[in-house]
């Protein structure tokens, strides 16, 4: 039941970078052959000689496609077809690819919401249409959205990125219920903040509400992510997550999302009121950092605009 990774064919699209690149390099650990897609083609290529160094055996290959994953769908129907030309059919995508702009709702601008949408969540959408027909009739695959822990929450600064990651949740439930019979499963991975050089390029300009609420959990290494959400979608398992906030989270959020197994359906009936308990004192804490930070606004409203 669990993927075998050996010779299995992994695209991973954002694999030029941070998360996306640590699930290729664990992929290809794994005996995995690999597409990374991205834009920048010099990024790209110092990528897969980063990866080629974790090679198990000799026959492995990295394939890399310099695509806009949010722009031209028949683009990148066109480009995954090519990549499974060369490496057969896809076993396994990530959808890794998307940024993040933090700001107050009335300081974003508006091709903001816009780009954001595009890129986090029609940027799942093309290459996870290019690929399913295959795979269903194959009957095997697994497709990967990575979310994030504000795709399963709203936060301060969060108004642009987070509709992006929850909307992958929705498209990930109803597109579970059509593909299981063909045993294709998805995974949702909710990620919290994590050391990459996306996290680095959103840090220059978060508010500082967002800076202090996000402080409530710890930034995680992209690799142990990585290791995580591989792991999960391996294992078939529609809830990826890390941590202990993570595990609250997720059983908090649960809804009417699939469970992979009676375990986790019990750890969700039982711990859910628990958590709940637990999430309104977080949520309190927030709003008093946020009323906090209103007031110091008030008093110098040039010097605490930006964060330092
Ligand atoms: N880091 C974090 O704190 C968290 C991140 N996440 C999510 O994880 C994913 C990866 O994040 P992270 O590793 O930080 O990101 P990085 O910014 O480090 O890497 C992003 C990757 O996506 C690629 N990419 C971006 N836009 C496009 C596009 N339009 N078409 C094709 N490729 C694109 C980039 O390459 P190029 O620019 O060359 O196209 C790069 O390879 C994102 O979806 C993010 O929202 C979730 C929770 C926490
Ligand atoms: C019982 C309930 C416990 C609740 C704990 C909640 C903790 C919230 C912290 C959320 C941090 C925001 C993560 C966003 C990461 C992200 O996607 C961007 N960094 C992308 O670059």
């Amino acid at each position: 039941k669990p993927l075998a990774l050996p010779g299995a064919h992994v695209v991973v699209t954002g694999g030029s970078s941070g998360i996306g690149k640590c699930v290729a390099i664990e992929c290809y650990k794994q005996g995995a052959f690999i597409t990374l897609i991205a834009r920048n083609e010099d990024k790209l290529l110092q990528t897969k000689k980063e990866i080629e160094k974790y090679s198990v055996n000799d026959k492995q290959v990295v394939l890399c496609i310099s695509v806009d994953v949010s722009k031209d769908y028949g683009n990148v129907e066109n480009v995954l077809k090519q990549a499974q030309e060369k490496l057969g059919p896809v076993d396994m995508l990530v959808n890794c690819a998307g940024t993040s702009v933090t700001g107050k709702f009335e300081d974003l601008e508006m091709n903001t919401f816009e780009r954001l949408m595009a890129v986090n969540y029609l940027g799942s959408v093309y290459p996870t249409r290019a690929v399913i027909a295959t795979m269903k009739e194959r009957r095997m695959g697994r497709i990967v959205f990575v979310s994030s822990q504000a795709g399963q929450l709203g936060l301060f600064g969060y108004t642009a990125y987070s509709p992006t990651k929850f909307a992958l949740r929705g498209l990930a439930e109803a597109l579970q219920m059509e593909v299981k019979p063909y045993n294709i499963y998805v995974t949702v991975a909710y990620p919290p903040d994590t050391d990459t050089p996306g996290f680095a390029e959103e840090s220059k300009t978060k508010p500082l509400e967002t800076k202090l609420i996000s402080e409530t959990s710890s930034v995680c290494q992209a690799d142990q992510v990585a290791r995580v959400i591989v792991k999960d979608a391996i294992q078939g398992n529609f809830n990826s997550s890390i941590g202990s906030d993570g595990y609250m989270l997720a059983l908090l959020t649960s809804g009417m999302s699939p469970v992979t197994s009676i375990t986790e359906g019990l750890q969700q009936v039982v711990g859910m009121g628990i958590f709940r308990i637990i999430g309104l004192f977080y949520l309190g804490s927030f709003d008093s950092i946020v009323r906090r930070c209103m007031i110091e606004r008030e008093k110098h409203p040039s010097t605490t605009d930006k964060t330092e």
